[in-house]
Order: C-alpha cells, then sequence, then structure tokens
C-alpha cells in the first residue's frame, strides 16, 4: 500500500465513528479528502458538516452535502482530520495544509477529535515537521524576531495566504519536549493568529493505518 492509500484506510475507517443524524466536523487536507469522499455515501444519514476551510467546502459541497456554520450549532459531535505529526499523547502538529486556525475553532466546538493518519505521522517527539503559525501580514517580520528567540529557524511560506487573509510562517528546528508549554507560551506573541500545535486540545482517538490494517487507539 502507497501512502495515500493508508490515509484513504484511515479515512474511510473515520465513517464508523460518525453519529447517525448529526452535524459532523470536517477538517483539510488529503487524508480528509478520501473521508468527505466516504461521507458522501452516508450524506442522507447526517444533518451535515462543519468544514475547516475552502478547500473542504468546496470538496463537501461538490458532494451535496449540507454546510452548517458555527452561528447555527453549539457543538459538533465529532471531528475528523488529519496530522502532520502526533505523539504518543495525542498532541498534533497541524497547519500543513495552511487551515490550522479555522480547524483550531471547529476542533475546539467538537466533544470528540477522531484524528486519521497514515502511520508515517507517529512520532516520538513532535517537531521533525516545521510548526506552521498564522501571522497578521503587517506583524510578521516581529513575529519572525520572537519566534528565533524560541530557537526555531522561521520561513515565511511563499506566495501562501490564508482563508482569513493572512500569512503562514513555518518554524524549522524546534524541540518540542513541552507541546502544551510551547502551545501556551507562543499564544502570547502578539500578531500570532493561531500557532499549528494542538496539545491542550488534542486528538482523543487515533485511527492509523498501516499496512496491514487500520489500528483504533483511544486516549486515556
Ligand atoms: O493540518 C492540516 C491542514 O491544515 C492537515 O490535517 C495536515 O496537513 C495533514 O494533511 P494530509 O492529510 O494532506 O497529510
Amino acid at each position: 500500500m502507497n501512502q495515500d492509500e493508508l490515509k484513504k484506510a484511515a479515512a474511510l475507517a473515520a465513517l464508523a465513528e460518525i453519529e447517525e443524524g448529526s452535524i459532523v466536523g470536517v477538517g483539510t487536507g488529503s487524508t480528509v479528502n478520501h473521508f468527505i469522499d466516504g461521507l458522501a455515501g452516508m450524506r442522507d444519514r447526517i444533518r451535515g458538516a462543519v468544514s475547516s476551510s475552502e478547500a473542504s467546502s468546496r470538496r463537501l459541497a461538490d458532494h451535496g452535502i449540507p454546510l452548517v456554520t458555527l452561528d447555527d450549532i453549539d457543538h459538533i459531535p465529532v471531528y475528523v482530520d488529519g496530522a502532520d505529526e502526533i505523539d504518543h499523547g495525542f498532541c498534533m502538529i497541524k497547519g500543513g495544509g495552511g487551515a490550522l486556525t479555522r480547524e483550531k475553532i471547529v476542533a475546539a466546538v467538537a466533544r470528540r477529535f477522531v484524528c486519521i493518519c497514515d502511520a508515517s505521522k507517529l512520532v516520538d517527539t513532535l517537531g521533525r515537521f516545521p510548526l506552521p503559525v498564522e501571522v497578521i501580514p503587517m506583524a510578521r517580520a516581529q513575529v519572525m524576531r520572537e519566534l528565533t528567540a524560541f530557537g526555531g529557524t522561521p520561513k515565511l511560506r511563499e506566495g501562501f495566504v490564508t482563508d482569513n487573509g493572512n500569512l503562514i510562517i513555518d518554524v524549522h528546528g524546534l524541540a518540542i519536549d513541552d507541546p502544551k508549554g510551547l502551545e501556551t507560551r507562543l499564544n502570547q506573541i502578539v500578531g500570532i493568529v493561531t500557532n499549528g500545535l494542538f496539545a491542550h486540545r488534542g486528538a482523543d482517538v487515533l485511527l492509523l493505518a498501516r499496512a496491514d490494517g487500520v489500528t483504533r487507539l483511544a486516549r486515556d
């Protein structure tokens, strides 16, 4: 199985996590695209979806899945999303697709976060994947100086603008031995909208695809 086939296997396994008649929280990325395609097959059994990006919204709409906004609801039973890295405590780095802010917002409204990954995403320590941060454009130089002081090497994602009209800076070389602490400290930097550490709100369930099948792991 290649990596995309593994992503698809994890994504389709997540369909079993969806509650009948519910609103589904939907993340962003190539793994989630497989999930959306699978969700289309059960669209008559859900009320609709809350999307975390324009790209996912378009794909959901193309499948005829009704879109719901957070103004219309007060909770989501299940949010399904991928990750760039996930550790054994279910803390994640997300934002490789640049949708981290809306992903964090939708995840915050969800009762359960179901993370769908191929096995290459499971790591002992987060940080080999550069940490994305979404930044207000006028603050970019100052934020880069602050991120350098954290010991990382910040690089602007050239030619990329988020769905919110902001920039993404990818921070290379961070040793993330305290994901919750770093998430909190990065949140203090003025000009950063969101950082890609999902540690305080980590995953609750991990569906991890390997060549011999998908394993369901639940947080204690
Ligand atoms: O956080 C994300 C998008 O902002 C994605 O979940 C993450 O980048 C994983 O993407 P893929 O499923 O394409 O490997």
